[in-house]
């Protein structure tokens, strides 16, 4: 089995909340390895490539806006099974139905928003972590 790459997020709820450390602490004790980081005022622009699977759905422009409301950090993460290994890590998309023990489950809540704040964003194929690694990181 090779090695995966995985693009994560830790989206604008979780740089503003000051947990961007904790959860990248939680993705290396697990065992993955940190390949690249940054932190971005990502683009509209960037956004809608990252997002474009879900354009036309209710959900679309509050969460192009609530990505567009703050920094975000930017993290590539390598390992064997590295994208179903975060995706697991991070939990259900709704965070208050997340499992404890999750980043979403533990950090994240419903705030009556329309969009739902789950603090991080992981790749859910091989195929989509090579596109979302080439938008945020380049070629
Ligand atoms: N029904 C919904 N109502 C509000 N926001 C939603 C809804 N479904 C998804 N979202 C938001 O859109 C993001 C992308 O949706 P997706 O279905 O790809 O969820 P995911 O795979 O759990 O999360 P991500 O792609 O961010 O890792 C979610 O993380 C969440 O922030």
């Amino acid at each position: 089995m090779s090695i995966e790459r995985t693009l994560v997020l830790i989206k604008p709820d979780g740089v503003a909340r000051n947990l961007s450390g904790s959860i990248l602490a939680r993705i290396e004790s697990k065992g993955y390895s940190l390949v690249e980081l940054k932190k971005v005022n990502a683009t509209r622009d960037l956004l809608e490539q990252h997002y474009e699977e879900h354009l036309g759905k209710p959900f679309y422009e509050p969460l192009v806006e609530f990505m567009l409301s703050g920094p975000v950090v930017a993290a590539i993460f390598e390992g064997h099974r590295v994208i179903e290994g975060f995706r697991c890590l991070a939990g259900t998309t709704d965070p208050t139905t997340a499992a404890p023990g999750t980043i979403r489950g533990d950090f994240g809540r419903d705030w009556g928003l329309a969009v739902q704040q789950n603090l991080v964003h992981g790749s859910d194929s091989v195929d989509s972590a090579e596109r979302e690694i080439k938008i945020w990181f380049g070629a």
